[in-house]
């Protein structure tokens, strides 16, 4: 201290993975014993030198931090864990272990192993991305091992690349993390703030000592409304805490950032503290509402640099950069030592539009995956060195480009937009519970119904025949056969085992959201779009670019054919419009809103297909309606609105005597709990097994009169629940909700488990409903 001042160019973090997903191959190697620990060492060194090589070809400086070390093995909250030592005490032993390494100990935690349950995993705010929970109790070691960051420096400094380590923050960690089992009553992981943060002092000497110049420090608890403490006092934590990282005499520079939302209502009190540089996300957030031009914020900022987060990076379209570089140019013209960046990390983007030589290449050229919208923070960087005058060919073609996009034929349809604008609020009622609960008796439905979620596990076979097909190796007809043979086989399992209410199994879905993207008008699909989900684990985002609409029915005969197999009720399965756009990148011109009743209409007109192919009972899929609740309090009435909107403009034309399903998974439900009643579905199935039925108590208290399936098989897990425990946890359920009401099913689908497990818990799981609706257990 005092370092030089960041390049004017940076981004927040990158895609962990590799182009080609290489670090997924080489962790899950070294899992299986086919590669030594010191081979995925060297796999995970030559990716990161590789990132880095490419993230200057790309344009930023090699000197100066402007390139984030944001590697990681598996999480960065996990990464945050081994460099706190914050190794929760029901891991001791594997630490203690004799031939314990950073990493084993990592991956322990990670992965659990025979004697521990691994860390539990949850949402990382509000994006598909997963990261471990720390569990922290008044007595968990805060001790600061910054070997793995210390490594990196040097690898990049070998390279002749001046990097800067990126660290989640103290605020942000001990908020995510939840109280250790055992912990005493009342016990909040935050009042271990002071202990966390002489952690990270010592982190930030060490990494000092070790010739960082900056370091970047993740807060983005401070976007957010969804944490256990209100807003407000998150600010005064992060003063607390930057209060005295700053203070630290031995420590590289800090770049405090806010990525995911609106920190405009505290960037005043942030450019206060005592740290060299703060982000802001200006894509989804502002410049606090005034204070630009009043002078005020060019005042607090006085002395400090300002990361000024305008290229998204939660999305994959071109950034407007006229828009863009106005921005970062009025901060200059003001006096702001502005630095270009990016909303948040790219790590939520796939790599490079340049590898999907399949996409259509009008589609191609409005896109901009991580690579591009690294060459984008460059351009308007020499736009703030050199003058706007010195980018005005990037700005006009960009200009160019998104006027394309918006004259492009499919981006606006014209019959699709005339029926969304027909829509009233008659479309999204159905019949009134009473009546529709007397029309369904005609279903014959026991009381503690039992059923699955929908899908069945998607054996080896399957993938195979889906590669087989995809490549052209076996033709449409006979990939048919194939599926057809799957269903009647998981018609005739769940017949032999006794469920009540059967499903088709869904082999014929890769995922079930890109299974109705390539499936409807508007959609695109990617080859190598992989974005991390957890751990070695990534997803594909379809491109949602265009007004959607259904140019033939999707799943109708798949269902048509399991009914036709069975005398018991064959549930339609569909997923649903909240769900579909939150695991799509979508197009970025209109409200979300209006993309989500387009998709409902498509799918109400499958529903009508479906009722009509003889299907009685549908469930339409919506678990992504928790992860997709705005952070900002204020734009969550906005979002449940058009949200439960869309799902019951999808199912509202369904008659009363169809019975619609949905589905959600996660069993932090409080929060949503009115919305959730709001979908007027008449039957919800929740995750519930995990937490002993938690979920059911609000539900109880909340006066809940529809059908609810609360899971009482944990399918995270390959472990067969007994007769004995599921009968306990209906038990549990059967005295909060009336046994009218109750549906037994596991937590969620069952395609990532095998068939032995599967057989054997559904089959306890038929036992115990039986048990319990004879009150004989
Ligand atoms: C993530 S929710 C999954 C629901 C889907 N119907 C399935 O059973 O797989
Ligand atoms: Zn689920």
């Amino acid at each position: 201290m005092p370092a030089s001042p960041l390049p004017n160019a940076t981004i927040l973090g990158y895609p962990r993975l590799g182009r080609r997903r290489e670090l997924k191959r080489a962790v899950e190697a070294f899992w299986k014993g086919s590669a030594s620990e010191a081979e995925l060492v060297e796999a995970a060194r030559g990716l990161r030198a590789a990132t880095r090589e490419r993230l200057v070809e790309l344009g930023l400086p090699a000197e100066g931090a402007a390139i984030p070390e944001s590697f990681s093995f598996y999480d960065q909250v996990l990464d945050a864990t081994l460099a706190l030592g914050a190794i929760p005490a029901r891991f001791s032993d594997v630490a203690a272990a004799e031939d314990a390494t950073d990493l084993s100990v990592y991956f322990a935690l990670a992965r659990g192993d025979e004697r521990h349950q691994p860390l539990e995993m949850t949402k990382w705010f509000d994006t598909n991305y997963h990261y471990s929970v720390p569990e922290i109790d008044p007595s968990t070691p805060f001790a600061a091992n910054a070997a793995a960051l210390v490594g990196q420096l040097a690898e990049a400094r070998e390279q002749g690349v001046e990097s800067r380590p990126v660290i989640v923050g103290p605020v942000t960690y001990l908020l995510l993390s939840k109280a250790a089992d055992g912990a005493p009553e009342g016990f909040a992981p935050i009042d271990r703030l002071d202990d966390a943060v002489a952690a990270y002092a010592e982190l930030l000497r060490e990494l000092a000592a070790a010739g960082a110049s900056w370091v970047q420090l993740d807060e983005p608890a401070l976007v957010s409304d969804s944490l256990s403490v209100p807003r407000e006092e998150i600010v005064a934590l992060v003063e607390r805490a930057y209060g005295v990282l700053g203070g630290g005499e031995d420590r590289p520079a800090i770049l405090l950032t806010a990525p995911y939302g609106d920190s405009s209502g505290a960037l005043l009190r942030l450019a206060a503290l005592p740290v060299e540089a703060v982000h802001a996300d200006l894509v989804r957030g502002t410049l606090p509402a005034g204070a630009f031009e009043s002078g005020e914020l060019v005042s607090a900022l006085h002395r400090k640099q300002l990361v000024a987060g305008v290229v998204d990076g939660r999305n994959i379209w071109r950034t407007d950069l006229r828009v863009a570089s106005g921005v970062v140019q009025d901060l200059r013209l003001a006096g702001v030592d502005a630095v270009v960046g990016t909303s948040n990390s790219l790590q939520h983007v796939p790599h490079d539009v340049d590898d999907e030589a399949k996409l259509e290449p009008r589609l191609r050229s409005w896109l901009a995956f991580a690579d591009q919208k690294v060459s984008q923070v460059a351009v308007l960087a020499r736009g703030l060195r050199e003058g706007a005058d010195a980018i005005e060919p990037e700005l006009a073609e960009t200009e160019r480009v998104l006027a394309d996009r918006a004259a492009a034929p499919g981006v606006r349809v014209d019959g699709v937009r005339a029926r969304v604008a027909e829509v009233s609020d008659a479309d999204r009622g159905r019949a009134s519970e009473q009546e529709r609960r007397d029309a369904q008796r005609a279903l014959s439905i026991p009381r503690l119904a039992t059923t699955t979620i929908g899908s069945f596990p998607q054996t080896g076979d399957i993938r195979k025949a889906r590669a087989a097909f995809t490549r052209g190796e076996i033709d449409q007809a006979a990939y048919d056969g194939f599926l057809r043979e799957e269903i009647e086989r998981v018609i005739r399992l769940q017949e032999e085992i006794g469920l009540d209410v059967l499903v088709h199994g869904e082999a014929e879905r890769n995922d079930m959201v890109q299974y109705f993207a390539e499936n409807l008008d508007g959609f695109a699909v990617t080859e190598h779009g992989w974005v991390q989900s957890y751990g070695t684990r990534a997803t594909r985002p379809s491109i949602l670019w265009g007004d959607v609409s259904r140019p033939a029915p999707i799943t109708v005969e798949w269902s048509r054919y399991a009914q036709s197999l069975t005398g018991k009720p064959v549930k339609g399965m569909l997923t649903g419009p909240v769900t579909i756009l939150a695991w799509s990148f979508v197009r970025d011109d209109q409200p979300l809103g209006d993309t989500a009743a387009q998709v409902a209409l498509a799918l109400r007109d499958e529903i009508d297909d479906l009722v009509e192919a003889g299907i009685g009972i549908v469930q339409v899929d919506e678990p992504a309606l928790r992860e997709l609740l705005p952070l900002d309090a204020d734009r969550q009435a906005a979002y449940l609105d058009w949200s439960v909107g869309s799902f019951r403009l999808a199912t509202g034309g369904a008659a009363p005597e169809v019975q619609i399903h949905t589905h959600l998974c996660y069993s932090e439900f409080g929060e949503i709990i009115d919305a959730v009643d709001g979908l007027d579905a008449d039957v919800t199935s929740i995750e519930a097994a995990r937490s002993r039925m938690d979920v059911v108590e609000p539900l109880g208290d909340h006066g809940y009169s529809r059908g609810i399936g609360p899971g009482v098989y944990d399918i995270h897990s390959p472990r067969v629940p007994s007769v004995e425990e599921q009968t306990e946890l209906i038990r549990i359920a059967a005295s909060r909700i009336p046994g009218e009401q109750l549906w037994v099913n596991p937590d969620c689908g069952l395609k990532t488990r095998g068939y032995e497990e599967t057989v054997a818990s559904l089959t306890n799981l038929v036992r115990a409903a039986r048990a319990v609706r004879e009150g004989a257990a």
